[in-house]
Order: structure tokens, then sequence, then C-alpha cells
């Protein structure tokens, strides 16, 4: 009889767990650094080993920028180049949209890496009053580089990344943005105990040793 049951419970397990993983909140990672301290370096090496979907907050809005008829582009591009935030209502929206679909197309994908965002109190605002009980930040994956680092590795990434905003006077801005409105971000969610530091001055593959050390240790 009892044999029995267990039988069935096994049989049954693959859908059971099936249907538990149809139920899964999106788990979020804020990937947060200096420009050029590696977050997109970084994210395209987890998602080849770890379940994770990588969302770029400036990739989406560099796609929006460049998408034909989008009201925002002109917008989006004078904030880009200023090295200023984009209000959180487009970046916010951009984000749901990605989060939607890529659940939508594949509902076992609900790990995601969002990468440069949340980077001011507004972003944090934005993120709360349109997530907040929709989606779980795990953590903040923080990639603590140097300001002299970072500009380098961003002038070099000029050399050919067609940026409008990898050159010296962005960068400028770029940085200053940062340590104002981005590292108060981090410094917030640092309080609650949800930060996760790297040194990410080293090689890359140094940073993604700590990152994987990180990762397995989290689940
Ligand atoms: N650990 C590292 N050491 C040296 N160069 C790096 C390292 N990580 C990334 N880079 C390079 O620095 C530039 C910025 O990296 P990227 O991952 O785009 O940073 P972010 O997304 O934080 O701006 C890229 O040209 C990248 O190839
Ligand atoms: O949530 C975001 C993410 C990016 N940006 C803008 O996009 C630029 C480039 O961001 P990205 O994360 O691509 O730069 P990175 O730090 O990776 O060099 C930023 O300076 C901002 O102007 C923004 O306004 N909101
Ligand atoms: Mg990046």
């Amino acid at each position: 009889m009892i044999a029995r049951l267990l039988r069935n419970v096994c049989q049954r397990a693959p859908s059971l767990l099936y249907r538990v993983s149809l139920m899964m909140k999106p788990q979020v990672v804020f990937v947060l650094g200096g420009p050029g301290a590696g977050k997109g370096t970084q994210c395209s090496k987890i998602v080849e080993s770890y379940n994770y979907t990588h969302l770029s907050a400036g990739d989406l809005l560099r796609a929006e920028r460049a998408r034909e008829g989008s009201e925002f582009g002109q917008l989006i591009a004078s904030y880009i180049k200023e090295g200023k935030i984009v209000p959180v209502e487009i970046t916010i929206n951009l984000l749901r949209k990605a989060m939607e679909e890529t659940i939508k197309g594949d509902e076992k994908k609900f790990r995601f890496l969002i990468d440069g965002f949340p980077r001011n109190e507004d972003n944090l605002q934005g993120w709360n009053s349109v997530m907040d009980g929709k989606a779980d930040v795990k953590f903040v994956l923080f990639f603590d580089c140097g300001n002299e680092v970072c500009i380098d590795r961003c002038l070099e990434r000029g050399k050919s990344s067609g940026r409008t905003d990898d050159n010296r006077e962005s960068l400028e801005k770029r940085i200053q943005t940062y340590s104002q409105s981005t590292r108060p971000i981090i410094e917030l969610y640092e309080k609650l105990g949800k930060v996760r530091t790297v040194d990410a001055s080293r090689s890359v593959d140094e940073v993604f040793g700590d990152v994987k050390a990180i990762l397995d240790k989290e689940g």
C-alpha cells in the first residue's frame, strides 16, 4: 500500500516539479559597478555556465534609441552622451517587457541578471513601484573597480565600440553620476546585507573565479 503510494508520488514528481517551476517568481540579481568595471563581460561568462538570462539596461536603452519610430530615441541619446540616467519610466518598461518575453518563451527562464540597474534613487523607486511583489531581488553583484581602471577600460573599448559615451568627456560625467547616484544605491543594499562584492580590477578569469564562488554559494 505504502509502496504503491510512493511509486505514485515518484511517477508524478516530474510534472509536479514542472508545475512548481511554472509558478516561480522571477529571481533577480542586480549587477552594478562603475562604467567599464566589467559588468557585461562577467554577465556573458555567467550565462555560459549558469541558468541566467542577461538583461543589460544600457543595451535595452541603446536598442530603443535605434528603434525606428521610438518617441524616446532623442532623449535617450542625449542622456547617454551626457552620462545622465534616463527617467525610470522608460527603462523599467523595457526591462519589464524583456523579462516577460523571456518567461513567455520559456517558463524555466525565470533567473535574471539585470546589468547596470538600478543606478539611482529614481530607478530604485521605479523598480519598487512596478516590480515589487512580482520579482525577488536575491542580491547585488558589485564589481568594485577604481575610477582610473574604469576610465582606461572604457577608452580602450571606445576604439571599437562605436559608443557615443566611451570618450573622455562623457566618461568624466559618467564617473560623477556613478559616484553621486549609483554608489548610494549600492550602500543602501549593503546595509540590507545584500551586496556581494568582487574586486574587479584583476583579470577577467580571476574576477570570474570569485563570481563563480558567489553563485555556487547562493544557489
Ligand atoms: N577584468 C578585466 N580586465 C581587463 N579588461 C576588461 C576586464 N573586464 C572587462 N574588460 C574590458 O573592459 C571593457 C569594459 O568591459 P564591460 O564588460 O563592457 O564593462 P561594463 O559593462 O561594466 O561597462 C571592455 O572592453 C572589456 O573587454
Ligand atoms: O538603467 C540604466 C542603464 C543605463 N543608462 C544609461 O546608459 C548609459 C550606459 O549604460 P551601460 O550600463 O551600458 O554602461 P556601462 O556601465 O556598462 O559601461 C549610462 O551611462 C546611462 O546614461 C540609464 O540611463 N539607465
Ligand atoms: Mg556594460
